[in-house]
């Protein structure tokens, strides 16, 4: 499977963690992630990650754009409601790709974990995929 993992600053923490706790499962998956994001995963929880640009810069576009061309099977993007981004629409564009295209995106750390927990159990969206 092929991974997207995104978080804001102030849910890094919260990403490093969850990905922590799957570390095992996560290492038999593809994995990219923005730049920040990915670095800390590779150095906080030793997961082989391909860091594309940080999100600001353009990070949530690239994935997005892999995902509309069927790189991405699934979205961990762990967003702070709570700060204004500076790329807002980037954020917007790659949420929408990912319900344009009926791909699974979890947005806050229960969904996340829900998320990985069917996709550990062999659970797909695959009955539920739009005709
Ligand atoms: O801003 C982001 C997602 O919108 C995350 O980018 P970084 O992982 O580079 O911090």
């Amino acid at each position: 499977m092929n991974i997207a993992l995104i978080a804001h600053d102030g849910r890094k923490e919260q990403i490093v963690g969850l990905a922590t706790r799957h570390a095992a499962w996560l290492a038999t998956c593809t994995l990219m992630a923005t730049g920040t994001t990915g670095s800390r995963l590779k150095n906080e929880a030793g997961l082989s990650v391909e860091c594309l640009l940080s999100g600001p810069l353009g990070g949530d576009l690239q994935i997005g754009a892999r995902l509309a061309t069927g790189g991405v099977d699934g979205v961990i993007f762990l967003r702070d409601p709570m700060t204004p981004q500076p790329h807002e629409p980037d954020i917007n564009a790659l949420v929408r790709a990912c319900d344009v295209h009926n791909i699974p995106c979890a947005t806050n750390l229960a969904s996340a974990e829900l998320l990985l927990q069917a996709w550990q159990s062999g659970k797909t969206a695959s009955p539920l995929a739009a005709g």
